[in-house]
């Protein structure tokens, strides 16, 4: 089963001041790992490491017990701000990673299109990116990110620029997709309750310097995929009293 580990990982830019100390972290295949935290914690640098945009000063990043030595097909990225190409297609644009290992044109096309279709997009693949909403543009990257079926999907607060309902939405649709390619997936969320929908486990993180304070494995997106409504496990006493413990962790509260 495919997996990527961080071990033991610790990260300074520059010879500065340790941004991550001792972080481990592990990520297999049906496992929906999110990352909490105050701003400046970190976790947009674990992100990179686990990308392999970045690489630790020590410690180690590990696919399949391999050390990793840059980015890969098999990691996916999706970022905040869809980083779409604004002079191709829709369909292009999915199908980016596709042209570069010259994949023919009917090839790319088929790609695309089988994408768009996961991520409620069937039919735009011919119209240019800027033509497209906020909401629908974070949809194309994250179609650019499963059209090559990767083994993990990365992803740095892809809804954070949206707005409310788009946003439950589309958690909905990383959930079901989740539910149906099962890739190992790390989310970066200032969302509390994003975090406790979508994760089967969370980490939260503190700065200064950024590590893990703690670890928890939650149910709710489970529940969701076997069919009880967003609103029923939002309003459940248990998604509640979770979201107020999550809350204590991040600021570090001490529980009344
Ligand atoms: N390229 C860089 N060079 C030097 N320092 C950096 C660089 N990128 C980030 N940092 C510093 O590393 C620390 C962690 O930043 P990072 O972006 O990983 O945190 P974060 O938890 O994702 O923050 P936020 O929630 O605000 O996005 C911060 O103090 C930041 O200033």
């Amino acid at each position: 089963m495919p997996h990527l580990a961080l071990e033991s990982v610790s990260l300074r830019y520059d010879g500065g001041a340790p941004v991550l100390s001792n972080v481990s972290l592990d990520i297999a295949s049906g496992e929906f790992v999110v990352v909490v935290g105050r701003s400046g914690c970190g976790k947009t640098s674990l992100l990179n490491l686990a990308a392999g945009f970045l690489h630790p000063t020590s410690g180690r990043v590990l696919v399949d017990d391999r050390p990793v030595a840059g980015p890969g097909a098999e990691r996916a990225v999706v970022f905040q701000n869809d980083a779409l190409f604004p002079w191709l297609s829709t369909a292009e644009n999915v199908a980016f990673a596709a042209r570069l290992a010259g994949a023919s044109a009917a090839e790319r096309r088929l790609q695309a299109d089988r994408a768009l279709e996961i991520v409620g997009l069937a039919g735009l693949g011919d119209r240019p990116v800027w033509q497209l909403s906020g909401g629908q543009r974070q949809r194309v990257g994250l179609a650019r990110a499963l059209a090559a079926e990767p083994d993990f999907l990365l992803m740095d607060e892809p809804l954070g620029a949206l707005d409310a309902m788009t946003r439950e939405t589309l958690q909905d649709l990383l959930l079901q997709t989740w539910g149906r390619n099962r890739a190992g997936t790390l989310l970066i969320t200032h969302g509390v309750e994003e975090a406790l929908y979508l994760a089967t486990q969370i980490i939260v993180m503190a700065p200064g310097p950024g590590r893990i304070i703690r670890r928890l494995d939650v149910d709710f997106g489970r529940r969701r995929l076997a069919g009880e409504s967003a609103r029923s496990i939002k309003a459940s006493p248990a998604f509640v009293e979770a979201r107020e413990d999550l809350l204590d962790s991040i600021f570090e509260r001490e529980a009344a």
